[in-house]
């Protein structure tokens, strides 16, 4: 990063009085048949990095450029800060929306240096001269491109083109950014380095950030907030640690990260405890606690653990193997440096555990592996007509 810049003033006015940056209500897209997006409502504060998660075709793309005014809604509106952009009769077109957004191609004109592609938009605004070279010399700073302010297009990395789109994107100050994948096409330590830019970028200009992504580690380091789509709909809203710690679907658990979902039923609810049987190894219940666990006699659901979560001594016979404890042979130890991905066999599951990368665990090993019973999340069986 080059020399650090004042922020500019804010390009919308604060006497508006409405606090969101972007509502968002009942939204449906439909292209034919393929309903894209299904009444979805989001609202997102001002000043806030949301991402927009989900596998692919689950309607982000399509929601983001109903945002940006390049998709039609089918029903629902679209405000941006207290402004309707978007209803049943209303759509105003991209370019008078105040927001720009950076696509997942670097889409910088190579025939024009860096200073003209970033100036671009500003000069649109009507902005010229010293004012001009200020904002563009800033914007380059900011990105850490300011010496390579006289190259071509043709001229740069992939990164650093992705780099030039950005700061293009935010030369004019925009009240809204969006991103639709702009990571995509660069290699994993650009990816990160990029990726930290963006993030600061936001900060910087205090701008509100919608990034789509289907990268689950980019959305939760990067984002205030999470919101993870299924099937056009929003299945999950949530900071990043609640999403991953607390995932409310098997969907979230399960795209979010690796787990072992164990079926169950509940066997006792006591004071401050649940126990559950499960359902693959008869006789064996596990303990959970917590506010989320299952209060309700004979439902089914999933204890659900992460393979991080487990604590595992390495020895251990068949009288460590009691409530919470699995005893079992490690069958895989993939040493990927950091970490050690083992998988258990416990006899009647094999159960996918994670250990740091320093400790001595091979495959052969036996090992005692135990979970704490305030970490197991537990899933409600969900009946298959609730979506
Ligand atoms: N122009 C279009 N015409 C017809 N169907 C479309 C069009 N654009 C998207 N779709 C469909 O709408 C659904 C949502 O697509 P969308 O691109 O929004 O998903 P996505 O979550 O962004 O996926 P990806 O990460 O693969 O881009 C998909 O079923 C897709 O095939």
């Amino acid at each position: 990063m080059e020399s650090r810049v004042a922020p500019p003033a804010r390009p919308v006015s604060e006497s508006t009085v409405e606090s969101a940056a972007l509502r968002a209500e009942d939204v449906t897209i439909r292209y034919g048949d393929v309903t894209a997006v299904d009444r979805l409502s989001l609202t997102v504060g001002r000043g806030e990095f949301t991402a927009l998660l989900g596998p692919s075709g689950c309607g982000k793309t399509t929601f983001l450029r109903a945002i940006a005014g390049l998709n039609q809604l089918s029903a629902g509106s679209i405000a941006i800060a207290g402004r309707p952009m978007a209803d049943g009769r209303l759509h105003v077109p991209p370019e008078r929306r105040p927001l720009n957004m950076v696509f997942q191609s670097y889409a910088i004109w190579p025939h024009l240096s860096v200073r003209a592609n970033v100036g671009y938009g500003v000069r649109g605004q009507g902005i010229r001269g010293r004012e001009l070279k200020d904002r563009v010399d800033e914007t380059l700073a900011a990105v850490g491109l300011l010496h390579y302010a006289d190259r071509y297009g043709t001229e740069l990395s992939g990164g650093q083109q992705q780099r030039v789109a950005v700061a293009r994107a935010l030369a004019t100050r925009p009240f809204l950014m969006l991103y639709d994948e702009p990571l995509s096409n660069l290699d994993a330590g650009l990816r990160e380095q990029v990726r930290e830019q963006i993030v600061d970028l936001h900060h910087r200009f205090d701008t509100t950030t919608i990034y789509v992504t289907h990268d689950q580690a980019e959305a939760l380091s990067m984002a205030d907030r999470v919101v993870l789509m299924n099937a056009g709909r929003i299945e999950q809203e949530s900071d990043p640690r609640s999403l991953y710690h607390r995932p409310e679907s098997e969907f979230a658990a399960r795209f979010v990260g690796q787990i072992n979902a164990l079926p169950a039923t509940v066997a006792e609810v006591g004071e401050d405890f649940t126990d559950v049987a499960l359902l693959d190894q008869p006789g064996r219940t596990l303990r959970l606690r917590g506010s989320r666990r299952p209060r309700t006699p004979g439902a089914a659901g999933q204890a659900v653990v992460r393979p991080e979560y487990f604590e595992v001594t390495t020895g251990g016979d068949a009288s460590d193997d009691t409530r919470n404890v699995f005893v079992g042979e490690v069958t895989r130890a993939a040493f990927i440096g950091s970490r050690i991905q083992c998988v258990v066999a416990t006899g009647a599951v094999d159960l996918a555990v994670e250990v740091s990368g320093v400790r001595e665990i091979r495959q052969g090993d036996r090992v005692s592996v135990r979970v704490d019973p305030a970490r197991i999340i537990w899933i409600d069986e969900q009946p298959s007509e609730e979506r």
